[in-house]
């Protein structure tokens, strides 16, 4: 493959210029010509925006006459405009960003012409697609079938296409272009030469081969960040756009060194997901599980600007409705609670809530004593059992049975005849409400909520003993925590894993039967009429699609916020990030909201923080039920149909080329890591090296290892000096430094107080809003920077990060996009000690 300046007119084809100025002619031609495109692409943009803007204001004037049906139907109309106005308004930046030449064979096979593509010779690549108002094609969506060669084609497998263009826009003006040729014996065997396309920074273990539009790759790289991760779909590189486009049916891990681009590639596949499977997922939508709200932050843009909005992201802590689970607590503590154990541990602790009486037990009823024999409540339980419902539903037979039994006693104590079926009701509603039946037969059979009975768990060491014996004293003790202690993160799979035993509590229950009832009425009133309308939404939305828009829950809402909101919600697929992390519980849980198991599963067993690492992603997986091993948890009922079984098929990738860290970094965090005997699976290659990119200041035996005043001072100085070079590249004010401690709370208070010392440094640490994204530099530990990355990174004393959990020194090491600076008290460890001052 060859870099080729650029060519004019419509034979593609390399043009030599004779001199300087006619190369600069020649640019400014190129140029043009792209405008013309890209200002058709944004006229047909606004003529859609223009248009769904226009239905939703209309609809939303529009007078409703107060039924259901009407007001579902205003409101549904409304959701979709609004998420198509969403949707179109997303993909406002670099509309169109590619430009592909056909050969004649595959233009002719392409077929379809326009005045954009004449004859299919051409196409334009943007982040959506577009047509004119005669469904000619202007813009060709990025994950079109046709699109693959602009992602795929080498000049070993040219794919139909001649040459390459990525064209590069600001607001809506293209400001230049960069050209591949792919296939030059399209061209008739000449040759283009290499423009400058960035490749001289390009690191001697790539060869050009391996990168696709390497000037457009290294300038998105070397852009300073603004705490917020891109889009990539302008320069998605071949090996990942196979990834983006597999097929999503079965549990697909996506793996790879840090910075190969795992995270970006898995929001892409979503997109691609969203187009391909556009009917199935809109009807169930996505869920996006991350590390760290900070993280979902990070995040929050990409899918958004590919023109997606049925994303509905959380972290493990914010998974159930209702639930905030806040606490902290040691890693040891979440790794245990995240073992799968606790299957049969909970089911044991749902168990011996059913209780059998060692004795009859005497019920005084208005005067007469009746008898509870454990016999009874032993057929009443195996009765209820037998229901399959869960612990708390199954309570109403066991009661109901129960009470048939007493009110039997009552009759005949009494001598009153029960042959009549109103006055055996009157007697039994006696019985259920006389204080020493409710006693009594809750002792049997104890309603309880998740919540309430893992407190007790957690605050009643004898019970957990009971319940528990398959863990250690030390590890029992490790989970003790006083009554009223706010929930933790791993607490949520296990909280989820008690709702599917206990189910709802009978309170909770009638509420959400009113609830559903009214749903029912509503959907089925609304459907009638959504199909019996004709020209529904100009042809833009079916009857089919709107009904299904209300489907189970009120209309007004959007499908992400039904789903966020209900706890049996199943998606159609899954998208877990910094996965290494997550304990077989969680695994469980997530299972149960998809009960396809379409999966995209992104890590770095590398990356891993705490105390055992599994081995292989199918021991990290077992809880999901993939092929590999480990059965998928208890099914119950969802929005997709039934909860299925099964194991699904597991599928891995690995990614190889580091994006985001400079090579000399890569390196010296792999060899500091694999000095800790922490093994890197994933051969990273970076894409570029940057001089200077790691300094190491060995402070060990200075005043500063000694004296917090004297540290403070060089942590000040060191944070200043960076922050100067930051500017020197990305000018006053631009890009954005982190600095990384081992621990967090307390260390990191500690460092903040140090640098807000310095006015500047204070100004530069204001997080708008509390988002420590938007300060200019950032103070975290190791572990909250999973995932993210910055400019510049000054770690401070990597021998307790690597003491505390040598994953977390690989992620901190690995953040920055240009440089590293280290600062340590003790002597550097080993694989940075030849590296400092
Ligand atoms: N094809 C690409 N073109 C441009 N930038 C890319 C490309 N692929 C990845 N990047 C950039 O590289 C950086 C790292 O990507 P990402 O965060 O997805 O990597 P990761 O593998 O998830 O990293 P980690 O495991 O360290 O969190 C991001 O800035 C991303 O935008």
């Amino acid at each position: 493959m060859s870099h080729t300046p650029p060519s004019s007119g419509d034979q593609p084809g390399p043009r030599q210029p004779a001199s300087a100025e006619s190369a600069e002619a020649a640019r400014r031609r190129e140029l043009d010509t792209e405008q013309q495109v890209v200002d058709l692409a944004y006229a047909e943009l606004d003529r859609q925006l223009d248009r769904a803007r226009r239905s939703l204001a209309e609809t939303e004037a529009q007078e409703v006459s107060g039924t259901h049906q009407s007001r579902g139907e205003r409101d549904a109309y409304a959701v979709h405009y609004s998420g198509l106005v969403s949707s179109l308004e997303g993909v406002e930046s670099r509309l169109v960003f590619g430009r592909m030449d056909m050969t004649a064979q595959a233009a002719q096979a392409a077929g379809g012409s326009s005045p954009v593509t004449r004859g299919g010779a051409r196409h334009y690549i943007g982040r959506t697609g577009l047509q004119d108002s005669a469904h000619r094609e202007v813009v060709l969506d990025w994950r079109a079938p046709l699109a693959r060669a602009f992602y795929q084609a080498t000049a070993r497998d040219p794919m139909g296409l001649v040459r390459r263009r990525h064209i590069d826009t600001r607001d809506r003006t293209v400001v230049g272009v960069e050209d591949e040729l792919i296939d030059v014996t399209a061209l008739g065997g000449k040759d283009g030469h290499q423009d400058d396309g960035g490749s001289g920074r390009r690191t001697h273990d790539l060869q050009e081969e391996d990168l696709q539009g390497e000037g457009a790759l290294i300038a998105a790289m070397s852009a300073a960040r603004d705490g917020r991760m891109g889009d990539i779909v302008a320069t998605i590189q071949a090996e990942q756009d196979r990834v983006v486009t597999s097929g999503g049916r079965g549990v697909l891990v996506v793996q790879g060194g840090p910075g190969t681009g795992k995270t970006a590639v898995a929001l892409h596949r979503v997109a691609y997901l969203f187009y391909s499977e556009r009917e199935r997922l809109e009807r169930s939508g996505v869920l996006l599980v991350g590390p760290s709200p900070t993280f979902l932050r990070y995040v929050e843009q990409v899918l958004p600007s590919l023109g997606e909005t049925g994303v509905v992201s959380t972290t493990m802590s914010d998974l159930l409705p209702g639930v905030r689970a806040r606490g902290t607590e040691p890693a040891q503590a979440a790794e245990i609670k995240g073992r799968s154990a606790w299957v049969e541990i909970l089911r044991r602790a749902v168990r011996s809530l059913q209780r059998v009486p060692d004795g009859p037990r005497t019920i005084r009823v208005e005067g007469t004593s009746l008898v509870l024999e454990p016999s009874q409540v032993r057929e009443a339980a195996t009765r209820a059992r037998r229901s399959g419902k869960p612990h708390n539903q199954a309570r109403e037979p066991f009661v109901l049975w129960l009470l048939e039994r007493l009110t039997d006693q009552y009759a005949a104590a009494t001598g009153q005849d029960v042959s009549d079926p109103d006055t055996r009701a009157w007697i039994r509603e006696d019985i259920r409400t006389a204080r020493d039946a409710r006693r009594e037969i809750n002792l049997c059979w104890m309603p309880t909520t998740p919540t309430g009975l893992l407190e007790r768990l957690w605050t009643r060491p004898q019970l957990l003993e009971t319940l528990a014996p398959e863990l250690t004293a030390t590890e029992r003790g490790l989970l003790r925590r006083p009554a009223g202690s706010a929930l933790t993160a791993a607490d949520v799979p296990l909280l989820d894993e008690l709702a599917e035993l206990l189910g709802p509590s009978e309170d909770a229950q009638a509420h959400q039967a009113r609830l559903e009832a009214q749903r029912h009425e509503q959907l089925v009133a609304y459907a009638a009429q959504a199909i019996e309308s004709q020209e529904l939404g100009n042809g833009m939305v079916s009857a089919q699609m709107l009904a299904q828009r209300v489907q189970g829950t009120g209309p007004s809402l959007t499908l992400a916020e039904r789903a966020r909101a209900d706890r049996s919600w199943t998606y159609g697929h899954v998208v877990v990030d910094e996965a290494q992390e997550l304990g077989a519980m969680a695994w469980r849980a997530l299972a149960r909201r998809c009960p396809v198991r379409s999966f995209t599963v992104v890590g770095d067993l590398a990356q891993y923080s705490g105390p055992h690492a599994p081995a292989s992603w199918q021991e990290a997986l077992a809880g999901l039920g993939t092929s590999a091993g480990g059965s998928p948890p208890r099914g119950s009922r969802g929005h997709s149909g039934k909860r299925t079984s099964g194991s699904a098929p597991l599928r891995q990738e690995v990614l190889s080329v580091c994006y985001r860290t400079p090579a000399t970094i890569m390196a010296a965090a792999e060899a500091v890591v694999g000095a800790l005997g922490h093994p890197t699976p994933y051969p990273v290659r970076s894409v570029r090296d940057l001089p200077d990119c790691l300094h190491v200041d060995d402070l060990s035996g200075t005043r500063s290892a000694q004296d917090d005043q004297a540290w403070a001072q060089v942590l000040r100085s060191a944070v200043s000096e960076e922050r100067d070079l930051l500017d020197s590249w990305a000018g006053p004010g631009g890009g954005r430094l982190a600095v990384i401690t081992a621990e967090a709370d307390q260390e990191t208070d500690q460092v903040v107080q140090a640098l807000a010392q310095d006015p500047a440094l204070a100004q530069a640490m204001e997080a708008p809003g509390g988002d420590v994204l938007r300060a200019r530099v950032a103070v975290m530990a190791a572990a909250a920077a999973k995932g993210l990355e910055f400019d510049v990174v000054v770690l401070l004393d990597p021998d307790r990060l690597a003491a505390a959990s040598p994953g977390d020194l690989y992620v901190a090491m690995t953040r920055p996009t240009r440089r590293l600076r280290v600062l340590c008290r003790s002597t550097p460890p080993q694989g940075l000690d030849g590296r400092h001052r």
